[in-house]
């Protein structure tokens, strides 16, 4: 195995030893060279002879022949060249200018055990949604106030509250028998609604401060909601929005949606902290005064820090959305400065009220403590510690079995909950397809094909990707890929042809502008899936940008605005694609997605991380399906993370939560059948001729093959970031990575991958010179072991997603060491400003 990782990355290029492997004398590095070489010819040619015996049992298959020239997929082309071992050709002399490797799809694949054969179906309907709104209960009896009620039902279409609502309500309100207001964990599952549990006591504990003859905006602000992502911190300030468009009196009384009908709330005003804004302008917004406040963590720090016109020390809510992801990015240090912050504020206000300093009016009850919730559809660890850190003597609200009635609504009085919760809804339908690596690109696609003929339209579908240049690799090709395009194509030369264009001003210019478009593009249609929309979503975007592709996906266009996007969903006909890192995968709740792929499977965060990523359909009771697409080599992963969600078993083999998950396996020549269509085996002809536009495609111009190769890198890099308790499944050496580069649409072997990134690296692009040299390819004679050390390091390089984690993680490392902010900037989880982390990163 190691030896075929040196071989796919650098054995092509070695040159020929000066002198057999018995020679003496020379230089050393020569007779080392000329050692290797015997002992590859040694251990592969008897390996030739028993591929057969050991195929059924090695995931990664053995390499086969090559063939050059034009494809024919039927028949291919006969071989000229073994190359089992990867080495140099066994025929005659080596071509002068690069080779074009095209490679059938389907030979020379893993043998993968056929499961037993399913159906694609359509969402099923007959489990009983455990996140849907309850059938045997109403928001009357729950202490709700009268007026939301009603604004919850003829305005927002929510007529009963979900098992988490109904079990959350009733603690949580402030109602004369629930005068202790204790800090609440509220954990239920994705979809499930948690948002309202949350923001419907605050706005009715703030409501009747309406009545004080004093009350303004400028009171400051009293309830604060931490998202850890903008993106979600603005789908949380929309809902509230919304809710705050209530009337002061009741449709009846003011004779139904009168103009007339007054805001409820006209001092109960929302604002949105997510760094989009300058500080200037925050600051201006801060100082006229907030009441209810959704901010991500870093900006909130810096706020509660360097702005003394913030009037915080009355608040009176604090809620920590997603908690388990404000963990895992390392908000840790923030939220405890946010905590001590809030503190600070509240004893300097009533110092300055015991000093006559203070401007404040009397009678606001300052002996009410601050009531902290957190929030999220997974318990781990880190979030019991954060639980023992920022709450007081909490309630623990779970609604997890909401499925039977109403005894299944569970109210723990502690948050000392050992087991992990990872139930994804009973009605989401969970599939895996185990694709050889090289048909993974023709299987997305037959997928993606399937699934939109399968509705009426209008559906949508989220896709998951490892790394962001894979998703622009992705966005482009699908973008760009035409079928039986027969036009002279411009051929990608590996050689000088890169610092020609360079020299070229013009054409560089050119080349500029196209990238620049293309940075700006968030939607493009695909040949291959008809009136289709294809967005993407990732954290190196610019923040406009990602906005615009959310609210393309989610049709907000037909959907009048996004406040009112639950109580009318949209009515667009046009299907449209998400294609995106995890950075979609918490929290977001965009209407009408009827499937979750995940093409690439979650890198960080294991079964939780699955769990919220599937949760992004199936929502408040609709069906859903999830998919998994896994390689032959994962192929353990499916029982794996079956026994994850169903929690640890026990010895008489009955899981400890008593869950039944079941992932059904569907064989991918199902999903090619489907998504291609023909009689017996023709859809092998047909995934070919897509395989093969797809190619095209790569080879079209630079741009495009550049884009492949940064995504087929960058790919590998995610990958070998997967933790040591999975490396068993996900390990970079059990890929074959010239069949992986296939799935990247790239002709080349790898080798030529690397080679080219390393002339890349020596070309004088100044934007691109430090990036390729850095993540090119392994140098030439590296040992496998040296190689492998490479990749499970450099995980962070050329992927800016994983590299603003990082960042993250070195945000929560500073403020512990120094408590100092720094500026925040443009980064999608809303820390300090890009230069200034890019050489804290450095160690600068
Ligand atoms: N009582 C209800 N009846 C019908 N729909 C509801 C109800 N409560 C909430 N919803 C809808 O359910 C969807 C999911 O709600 P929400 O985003 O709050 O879920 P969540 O539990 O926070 O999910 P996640 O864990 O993924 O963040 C939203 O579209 C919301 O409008």
């Amino acid at each position: 195995m190691d030896d075929d990782l040196v071989l796919n990355l650098a054995a092509d290029d070695f040159p020929a030893p000066r002198k057999s492997a018995g020679a003496k004398g020379g230089r050393w590095t020569d007779r080392l060279k000329a050692k290797r070489v015997t002992k590859r010819k040694v251990t592969h040619e008897p390996a030739a002879q028993h591929t057969q015996d050991v195929e059924d049992h090695n995931p990664r298959p053995e390499k086969r022949a090559r063939t050059e020239g034009a494809q024919k997929p039927s028949r291919p082309a006969p071989q000229v060249q073994s190359s089992s071992g990867g080495g140099a050709p066994k025929t005659a002399a080596a071509p002068a200018k690069p080779t074009q490797i095209i490679s059938s799809l389907f030979t020379s694949n893993p043998k993968i055990a056929a499961p037993k054969a399913a159906p694609i179906s359509k969402p099923s309907t007959s489990t009983k949604p455990s996140n849907a709104a309850l059938d045997f209960t109403t928001f009357e009896g729950l202490g709700l106030n009268p007026l939301l009620i009603s604004h919850l039902t003829n305005k927002m279409g929510i007529k009963r509250p979900t098992g988490i609502q109904r079990a959350a309500l009733p603690l949580m309100l402030p109602t004369p028998t629930n005068a202790e207001a204790r800090d609440v964990f509220l954990q239920s599952q994705t979809g499930s609604g948690k948002t309202l549990s949350f923001l419907l006591p605050i706005i009715q504990d703030l409501l009747p401060l309406s009545s004080l003859s004093y009350i303004d905006r400028s009171i400051g602000t009293l309830a604060i909601i931490i998202a850890p992502t903008r993106e979600l911190a603005k789908q949380i300030s929309d809902v509230l929005e919304a809710l705050l468009k209530m009337r002061l009196r009741s449709d009846e009384d003011a004779n139904g949606d009168s103009e007339n009908s007054q805001r409820m709330t006209r001092w109960l005003v929302s604002g949105l902290l997510i760094g989009g804004a300058t500080r200037t302008h925050e600051k201006a917004r801060l100082r006229k005064g907030c009441p209810i406040l959704v901010s991500t963590p870093g900006r909130l720090l810096d706020h509660i820090q360097n702005t003394a016109s913030f009037n915080v020390g009355k608040c009176r809510w604090l809620v920590l959305d997603e908690a388990d992801q404000l963990m895992d990015l390392g908000f840790e240090e923030t939220i405890t400065g946010i905590l001590k912050g809030l503190d600070g504020r509240r004893r300097l206000a009533l110092n300055a009220i015991e000093e006559g300093r203070s401007t404040e009016v009397g009678g606001w009850d300052w002996d009410r403590p601050r009531r902290t919730v957190l929030c999220s559809a997974t318990i781990r660890e880190s979030v019991q510690k954060l639980a023992g850190t920022a709450l007081v003597n909490p309630l623990m609200i779970k609604a997890t079995e909401m499925d039977k009635d109403e005894h299944d609504l569970l109210v723990k009085s502690s948050a000392q909950e050992t087991s992990t919760s990872l139930t994804p809804p009973s009605q989401l339908s969970q599939k895996y397809v185990i694709a050889p690596l090289k048909l993974r690109l023709v299987a997305l696609l037959a997928l993606l094909r399937t699934l939109i003929a399968q509705s009426s339209g209008g559906t949508k579908i989220i896709v998951f990707l490892s790394c962001t240049d894979s998703v622009d690799f992705h966005f482009n090709l699908l973008g760009g890929s035409q079928m039986g395009t027969d036009a002279p194509e411009e051929v990608v030369e590996e050689s000088d042809s890169d610092e020609d264009d360079e020299d070229d001003e013009e054409a560089a210019e050119k080349r500029r502008k196209r990238r620049k478009l293309s940075e700006d593009t968030v939607e493009s249609k695909c040949a291959l899936l008809p009136d289709v929309s294809i967005y993407r979503l990732h954290g190196s975007l610019p923040t406009a940008t990602r906005q615009r592709a959310l609210k393309g996906f989610a049709g907000s266009k037909s959907n009048g605005g996004s406040n009112s996007k639950r109580a009318a969903e949209p009515v667009s006909t046009t299907s449209s694609i998400l294609l995106c890192t995890s950075v979609a995968a918490r929290g977001l709740d965009l209407p009408l997605v009827r499937a979750v792929i995940q093409y690439d499977l979650p890198t960080e965060g294991g079964p939780t991380e699955y769990v919220h990523r599937i949760g992004r359909t199936a929502r408040a009771g609709k069906g859903g399906e999830a998919w998994s697409i896994v390689a032959p080599s994962e192929a353990e992963w499916a029982k794996w993370v079956v026994d994850k969600m169903e929690g640890e078993e026990g010895a008489d083999g009955s899981s400890a939560n008593n869950k039944k998950i079941s992932l059904e396996p569907v064989p991918f020549e199902t999903v090619l059948q489907n998504g291609y269509g023909g009689k017996g085996k023709e859809y092998e002809m047909r995934a070919t001729e897509v395989q093969l536009a797809f190619e095209r495609w790569v080879l079209r111009n630079p741009e495009n093959a550049t884009l492949a190769r940064k995504a087929y890198l960058s790919h590998m890099r995610a990958y070998a970031t997967h933790p040591s308790n999975e490396k068993h499944m996900f390990h970079i050496r059990h890929l074959h990575l010239g069949h992986l580069a296939k799935s990247f649409a790239l002709r080349e072997a790898p080798t030529k991958v690397n080679a080219a990134r390393t002339a890349k690296s020596k070309a004088p692009h100044p934007a691109s010179k430090k990036r390729d040299s850095k993540s090119a390819s392994v140098p030439k004679g590296k040992s496998s072991s040296k190689q492998k050390a490479q990749y499970d390091s450099d995980s962070d390089d050329g992927d800016a997603e994983k590299r603003m984690k990082a960042m993250v993680r070195a945000q929560g490392r500073l403020s512990r060491k120094g408590g100092a902010m720094m500026r925040t900037d443009t980064s999608e989880f809303q820390i300090m400003g890009g230069d200034y982390l890019e050489k804290l990163v450095k160690g600068q």
